[in-house]
């Protein structure tokens, strides 16, 4: 099988701190992957999937996506992949203050101009409704709690079907019934679709339930 991601690391180097971190890291994965990534704070995980969801390029190594040699694609391109092909559930993901809730849902699908489309309008309905929040669509972001804002933001993620869903600790701040809404939507993802999943979590139970847990070390 070809490998979706193919990640060769030398190291990746903060200059103001003037350290290093994942140093000799190399990771291949296939498509339709179940893959959680655990390790200690600090070590790296949260600029690991920055590497791998292409918002950070500064690091020395080689990374090959869908086939491609990351360092050879243009600005554009790398946007365009960011927005279709990725989605990208962060620990702290912003959602527009001023827009309601259905709408910065809806915003990746306004940018690849496709809202109007119906496999996606049907793929919003299923979204939504499998993780509980209709209720709040109309909502602003500051109107609703913390785990409805992280589902919502969630939502956003995979709003765009992407190939690959990077997630950082998606369940942090979800009790265990949202948790659980999460986790399946990303899991009837990956087999519907054949989803490549990657996850951060220090949610030993989360973790188990991919195929595939590495554990990162700290290498100094
Ligand atoms: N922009 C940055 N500038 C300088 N140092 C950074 C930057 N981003 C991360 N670091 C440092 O790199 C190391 C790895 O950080 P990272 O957030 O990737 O770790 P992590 O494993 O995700 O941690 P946690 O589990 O606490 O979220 C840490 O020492 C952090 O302080």
């Amino acid at each position: 099988m070809n490998s979706i991601i193919k990640l060769e690391i030398q190291k990746k180097t903060f200059k103001k701190k003037g350290f290093s971190i994942l140093n000799d890291f190399k990771l291949e994965v296939e498509p339709g992957e179940r893959l959680c990534i655990i390790g200690e704070s600090g070590v790296g995980k949260t600029s690991l999937l920055n590497i791998i969801g292409l918002l950070d390029t500064q690091y020395q190594g080689s990374y090959k996506l869908f086939g491609s040699s990351v360092k050879d694609l243009s600005r554009n391109k790398l946007a365009e992949w960011r927005n279709q092909k990725i989605g990208f559930v962060l620990q702290e993901s912003a959602l527009i203050n001023s827009l309601t809730i259905e709408d910065n849902i809806k915003l990746p699908l306004m940018y690849a101009n496709i809202e109007k489309d119906l496999t996606v309008q049907d793929h919003f309905k299923r979204i939504v409704n499998k993780i509980g929040i209709e209720p709040i669509l109309k909502k602003k972001p500051l109107d609703c709690s913390g785990g409805q804002r992280s589902r919502a933001a969630f939502a956003r993620a995979v709003i765009m079907n992407p190939q690959i869903i990077l997630s950082d600790e998606p369940t942090a701040s979800l009790d265990l019934e949202n948790k659980e809404k999460i986790i399946n939507l990303l899991f009837d993802m990956n087999k519907e679709f054949n989803t490549t999943v990657i996850t951060v979590t220090h949610d030993l139970d989360v973790a188990n339930r991919h195929e595939r847990i590495i554990t990162l070390e700290r290498n100094e």
